[in-house]
């Protein structure tokens, strides 16, 4: 099979591989970017398998970097891109199921095909747009079928995390996986306790946002994977309904996705944070995930005042957006009209400040300063109070006035 039509990508990328060629070895894309080239998906990262050793590689180019000598992986730089360049290989034993004992470089592309996770990834592109294809990758593509390389348990064996892949792809591409490769996976799946979080991490928030997002989940359910990954072992139920939510829409990025199943798994914003730190998510994505938590949390028990909106601040457009693909029925346009017609958004719009406070009532700082910041802010976002210096200074006269007596 060949391909007429190579992607801009690979055409910057073609004097590479003949410069390798020219040098006297071999070398082929390889990867997820030739999968996606034969299903008319945009490419990102090129990936280059070759005959070359690394040190062979890095002799016929001038600027390389180590990106994972030890691996056979050397990133040749190129009119402002970087080309990860692996040498073919094989993987002898793996005793821990994520890496390796030893990587033993090889000569032959077949080899290298072989202990590549599924098929659609096994597929290698020569220079003039010939597609090898060792595995029946691409009848598998056309039939829409994600299916390991050669026998299912090896693959796994080498690396668990290919269960994880294979939920993830099945989601993403829409793609059926296929029933002896299923059957490894149910098999195999507490192997899954030997990978690091954040490897099944990624894995898990690309499954969340890809179309078919449900077949993935549920997949992953019916497997048992999820017994074997932090605060899921034993949640079926609530993966299901949130399987189901999926089948209608998926979350744009990860803190949807993320703030979504914590929804579903009826945390509360306190217990969201333990369980995306046990995730190891970034901080920032933990605290936009409390504030949506705490927002729909009062949502679904009924309406939501300004103040509540005004709480969620900059997760606001997450929050809602997580609303929208809930089974909540709250009607977000209107949230939305709402919260954009709030007098102010931050505390530092109000129209004085500490200062203001010392500068024309004479304040002492102190403790009460954050009393009557606090309550001008409260005021002003329920509509009590006019955004505007004097009458804030006014309110403010009579907050001390108050305290005195
Ligand atoms: N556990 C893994 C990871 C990767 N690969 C191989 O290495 C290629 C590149 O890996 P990666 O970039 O992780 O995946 P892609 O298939 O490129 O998918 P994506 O589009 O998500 O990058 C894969 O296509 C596959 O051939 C593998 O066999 N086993
Ligand atoms: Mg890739």
């Amino acid at each position: 099979m060949k391909i007429n039509k190579m992607p801009l990508e690979f055409i910057e990328a073609l004097p590479i591989l003949e410069t390798i060629e020219n040098a006297g070895y071999e070398a082929y894309f390889v990867g997820g970017s030739v999968r996606d080239t034969l299903l008319s998906k945009p490419i990102h990262d090129v990936d280059i398998a070759t005959s070359a050793y690394p040190e062979e590689i890095k002799k016929i180019f001038n600027r390389t970097v180590d990106t994972g000598i030890e691996h056979g992986t050397v990133m040749i730089l190129d009119h402002g891109t970087g080309y990860e360049t692996t040498t073919f290989r094989t993987e002898s034993t793996y005793t821990d199921f994520r890496r390796p004992d030893e990587v033993k470089f090889v000569r032959s592309l077949d080899e290298d095909l072989k202990r590549r996770d599924f098929t659609v990834n096994a597929l290698a592109l020569t220079k003039d747009g010939e597609v090898i294809d060792l595995f029946g990758g691409v009848q598998d593509m056309s039939a829409k079928v994600l299916r390991a390389v050669g026998r299912p348990e090896e693959r796994f064996h080498e690396d668990a995390l290919r269960m994880m892949r294979a939920v993830r792809f099945a989601a993403q591409l829409d793609f059926k996986i296929d029933p002896d490769t299923q059957k490894a996976i149910a098999e195999n799946a507490p192997l899954l306790a030997n990978i690091a979080v954040e490897r099944i991490n990624v894995e898990f928030s690309k499954l969340m946002q890809g179309t078919s997002a449900s077949y993935g989940l549920v997949e992953m359910i019916k497997s048992g994977l999820n017994r074997f990954m932090p605060g899921l072992s034993s949640t079926d139920q609530d993966l299901a309904a949130y399987a189901e939510l999926l089948q209608i829409a998926q979350p744009a990025d990860d803190s949807q996705a993320w703030s979504l199943l914590s929804f579903e798994l009826g945390l509360n914003p306190q217990d969201t944070s333990k369980f995306l730190k046990l995730w190891k998510q970034p901080n920032e994505m933990i605290q936009t995930a409390k504030s949506v938590i705490t927002l729909m949390n009062k949502l679904r028990l009924g309406d939501v005042n300004d103040w509540d909106l005004y709480q969620t601040q900059d997760a606001i457009t997450t929050a809602l957006a997580t609303v929208k693909i809930s089974e909540i029925s709250a009607n977000v346009d209107n949230l939305s009209m709402r919260y954009q017609a709030l007098p102010i958004k931050h505390k530092q719009e109000l129209a004085i400040n500490g200062g203001e406070l010392v500068k024309s009532l004479h304040l002492a700082p102190g403790p009460l300063f954050g009393k009557i910041l606090a309550d001008l802010e409260h005021r002003v976002v329920t509509g009590g109070l006019e955004n505007e210096r004097a009458a804030l200074l006014h309110a403010a006269a009579e907050i001390v006035e108050k305290e005195k007596k």
